[in-house]
């Protein structure tokens, strides 16, 4: 009821004893509070936050515009809704590295799990598209050593995100992996893999956890978890997934509604009232009010 009843730091102390295992951990994109605890029904891993998806719920672009204040909070409301870890996507970390320190300390208090910081120059834009730009690598890795510096639960996992295997190419990939690893990232999240050979290219080149990210209409193909697991990947992400498919679902229901003038032909489609009720855990709550009320006042 109310809120998940495992703390953050449980939370951070179970997911990397996990991903310490090697194994992949799938954590698909949560769009809300809601869907978040839906990811947790369906027996995933994890719950990313997408700064994507964040960005597009306010109707906005992927461009920078969301502030810190605004990705934490909603952060925050989503994280607490679920027992399992959530992992948030920090864009650039909100400035410069003083304010990725602040940035990673904000995120900790909302209850994440980690966070990832990418080394695009601001504006920054979505990884899978083109005309991106990085920063040098000193300034890269002076992200990545704020927030490894400003972190308070060492369990709380910092992951750099390259950008530059779209801009300079595979080698350049590689190359910046290693010295995001050395500055102390957690892991690696290798944006826009052309393939799976090129996945297995960071692998070897690093020990930590490695991200692949499976965003739809992008520049990577759509592996299956198995062909990402037999790479070497520890986390994958559908970021945007979700939304996409009920946005999709709701735009078609929009048409019917046009069309038919009633939704009765989608009701198979519909999440029941009483599958939603159990998401949400009314039982719970209805318990908790006859405890309030069980006993009787003498006057
Ligand atoms: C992962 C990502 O950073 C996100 O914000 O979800 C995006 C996803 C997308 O726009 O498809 C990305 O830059 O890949
Ligand atoms: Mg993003």
């Amino acid at each position: 009821m109310l809120y998940a009843q495992t703390t953050p730091a449980d939370k951070r102390a179970a997911f990397r004893e996990r991903l310490a295992g090697g194994e992949l951990l799938r954590f698909p994109g949560a769009f809300n509070p809601l869907s978040a605890r839906l990811i947790e029904r369906k027996g995933f891993e994890g719950v990313y936050i997408s700064g994507a998806v964040l960005s597009a719920d306010l109707g906005l672009p992927d461009i920078g515009l969301t502030t810190l204040t605004e990705v934490a909070g909603r952060a925050k409301q989503i994280a607490r809704m679920t027992e399992l870890p959530a992992i948030v996507d920090a864009d650039t970390g909100f400035g410069e590295p003083m304010n990725v320190a602040r940035t990673v300390q904000e995120m900790e208090d909302a209850g994440l799990a980690g966070l990832h910081i990418e080394d695009q120059v601001n504006p920054k834009r979505c990884g899978h598209l083109d005309g991106k730009q990085v920063v040098d690598e000193h300034t890269a890795l002076q992200r990545i050593r704020a927030a490894v510096d400003a972190r308070r639960d060492p369990n709380f996992l910092i992951m750099a995100r390259t950008d530059i295997r779209a801009v300079d190419g595979l080698d350049a990939a590689v190359d910046r992996a290693r010295r995001l690893v050395d500055a102390g990232a957690d892991a690696i999240f290798p944006e826009a893999m052309a393939s799976l050979e090129e996945f297995a290219a960071i692998r070897a080149a690093v020990d930590v956890p490695l991200l692949a990210n499976m965003t739809e209409f992008g520049k990577s193909d759509l592996f299956t978890v198995q062909q990402l697991a037999d790479v070497g990947m520890n986390l994958v992400i559908w970021p945007v997934s979700m939304l996409r498919i009920a946005m999709g679902a709701t735009g078609r229901a929009l048409d019917e509604l046009t069309d038919a003038g009633a939704l009765t032909r989608l009701l198979p489609e519909m999440q029941h009232r009483a599958d939603l009720y159990d998401l949400i855990d009314y039982e719970g709550y209805n318990r908790f009010d006859t405890s309030i009320f069980n006993f009787t006042v003498a006057r």
